[in-house]
């Protein structure tokens, strides 16, 4: 009732609160669900003329979406009509567990807070928080290559051999094993409570979480790449530019950030991972969508799911 008051837009209800119309929030959902931005903006104020068109004051959020998904259809948008149903269903069916994973400065967080953003999922964790935690509670005596990043871990190996062709990875295998705890943790928490999370980082290596995690559904895996090593270097140009993070750090290891990068880009095609180039972010965060949302669109086919149901 507060916002009769206040605003001369339409009022969305729901069972537990009520907001003002938002073209930019329907135009988000549109776009999780597969529209391009540029049209999704203007299919929103379409939306919202009917709306006035129809002088309505309030509606219901279930009258709301009934009237955007028939809109879609009826403007040959049918795919983007069921993904746009089906999205709401999962997330309040399912607890969803995105795993992010590529080599330091390949783009995971950026992507896992798009992801985050467009789903609505509200937790996202850096493995690199994850690691912090863990150096709480292994000391550096028992795991030193905890300590170092996951570049510089081969220099914690014991009786190493320089001309090791194999000394970075060992170093970074190594240095991720004690983190990998903390991932496993998270994510059963998580499967417990029925929540849901994206996990980013560098620690997330698909070959190394158990075999448990890539049976289950709900748990999906994504790779980020950059297969253009001067791309990955103006990637940590323009990271130093907002924050602290010393740019000469990575550029002189740049050579087994790449190494690690080809590790991890070899291990998700073993392991049947999808490997996504993240070269513009709009482009990466809708392959991301579709990957997440195929996979869901799966599992509600086969339990059987009903779109009336939703809508
Ligand atoms: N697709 C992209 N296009 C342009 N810049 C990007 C893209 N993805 C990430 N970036 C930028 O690259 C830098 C590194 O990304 P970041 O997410 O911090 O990497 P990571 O978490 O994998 O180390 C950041 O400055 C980020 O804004
Ligand atoms: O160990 C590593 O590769 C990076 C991971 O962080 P991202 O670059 O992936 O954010 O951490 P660092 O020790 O350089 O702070």
């Amino acid at each position: 009732m507060i916002f009769d008051k206040i605003t001369d837009k339409i009022i969305v209800t729901a069972k537990d609160y009520e907001m003002p119309f938002s073209k930019g929030l329907l135009a988000r959902s549109l776009t999780t669900a597969g529209m391009k931005p540029s049209e999704a903006y203007i299919f929103a104020r379409g939306i919202e003329a009917d709306l006035n068109h129809d002088s309505l004051k309030r509606i219901s959020k279930y009258e709301l979406r009934q009237r955007v998904y028939y809109s879609l259809i009826s403007n040959d948008y049918e795919d983007i009509a069921e993904k746009y149903l089906i999205w709401r269903r999962i997330l309040k069916k399912h607890s969803v567990i995105i795993l992010v994973g590529g080599a330091s400065g390949v783009g995971t967080s950026t992507i896992a807070f798009e992801l985050a953003s467009r789903l609505g999922i509200s937790s996202v964790i850096g493995t690199d928080s994850i690691r912090e935690v863990m150096r709480r509670s292994i000391s550096k005596d028992v795991v030193p290559m905890l300590y170092e990043s996951s570049y510089t871990a081969w220099r914690a190996l014991r009786n190493y051999d320089e001309d090791d062709d194999d000394l970075y990875i060992q170093g970074f295998i190594r240095h991720v094993e004690p983190v990998l705890l903390g991932i496993e943790g998270i994510i059963d928490r998580c499967l417990t409570e029925g929540t849901s999370v994206i996990i980013e980082g560098t620690h997330i290596v698909p070959g190394m979480i158990s075999d448990k995690y890539h049976d289950i559904p709900n748990v999906i895996f994504l790779t980020l790449t950059l297969s253009s090593e001067n791309v990955h270097k103006k990637r940590f140009i323009a990271r130093a530019k907002v924050s602290d993070r010393p740019l000469e750090r990575y550029l002189e290891n740049f050579e087994i950030i790449n190494n690690i990068n080809k590790y991890i880009v070899k291990d998700s095609n073993a392991h049947i991972v999808p490997v996504i180039e993240n070269v513009s972010i709009s482009d990466t965060v809708q392959e991301c969508l579709e990957i997440v949302t195929n996979k869901f669109n799966t599992l509600d086919e086969e339990e059987g799911g009903e779109i009336e149901e939703l809508i």
